[in-house]
């Protein structure tokens, strides 16, 4: 279980969480949403101690990520799928992590397989396209079999066949009794695979319900999403007719 208590966060003038309490219970897919810059990658930072909180605080299964004794095997987690040595075969990437882990060489094998990466094991990782570089992100956060995945955009780049494999597997890990946190912008498929939903806006909690709490109007969590996070979009783009220059309409 994961649980964000009172969480706040401050880049100077920049309240980025703001009081921010939820849980993510075990046993259950978690999607996390909410408009670009509401926070949600700030709070996955500090729940794996990469950031440290202005105020609040945020444990899984009741401890401090840094009080973690193994926290690989404890907690998988896919921030950003880039930052690999891109000099790195993804085998060789996997066994250094398993090395310094003391994680048997027969696992990276496994979450190799597990991600559909065999075939380009021994290929530099710098060399791999978007999607091929998200699996490689999904084989390290599943390398210590932990009890916790917290995945930022883990479908971000995957193609159909990646979308679903993905949402199978958070299903599985979830009916294992595992947490699995997941923050995604595709509406449609975290109705299909998260049991509860978390919206902020502004670094603040918007909603915490179930997928068919947040749809029993008879709209679909997109609607839902859109309605509740109205007043919390920060960046909003315009339409390319909006967007026409007027011409002085004069010829030559
Ligand atoms: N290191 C930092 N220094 C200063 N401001 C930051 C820093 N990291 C994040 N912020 C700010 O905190 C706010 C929340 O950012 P965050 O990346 O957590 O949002 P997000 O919900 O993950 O957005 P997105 O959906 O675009 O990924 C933004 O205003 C962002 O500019």
């Amino acid at each position: 279980m994961i649980e964000v208590e009172a969480l706040t966060k401050c880049y100077g003038s920049t309240r980025a969480v703001d009081g921010l309490t939820f849980t993510a219970p075990s046993g259950t897919v978690t999607g996390f949403l909410g408009p670009n810059g509401a926070g949600k990658s700030t709070t996955m930072r500090i729940i794996v101690g990469l950031e440290r909180p202005t105020s609040g605080r945020a444990s899984i299964d009741g401890q401090l990520y840094a009080d973690l004794v193994a926290p690989l095997q404890a907690v998988g987690v896919m921030l950003d799928a880039r930052s690999v040595h891109p000099g790195r075969t993804a085998f060789r990437h996997l066994l250094a992590q398993a090395r310094t882990h003391g994680i048997s060489r027969s696992r990276v094998d496994e979450v190799i397989e597990m991600t559909g990466l065999e075939s380009v094991a021994g290929r530099r990782a710098g060399t791999f396209s978007l999607g091929m570089g998200q699996r490689l992100g999904i084989a390290g956060a599943l390398l210590g079999d932990p009890h916790t995945l917290i995945l930022d955009e883990p479908v971000n780049g995957l193609d159909p066949d990646g979308v679903l494999w993905v949402r199978g597997l958070v299903r599985d890990l979830a009916a294992q009794g595992r947490t699995v946190l997941l923050s995604s912008h595709l509406m449609h498929e975290l109705a299909l695979c998260a049991d509860q939903v978390v919206i902020i806006g502004k670094g603040r909690l918007l909603a915490d319900a179930s997928v068919p709490e947040l749809t029993a109007e008879g709209g679909s969590l997109e609607d839902a999403y859109l309605k509740l996070t109205a007043d919390a979009v920060q960046f909003r783009g315009r339409s390319a007719a909006d967007s026409v220059v007027p011409t002085t309409g004069g010829t030559r």
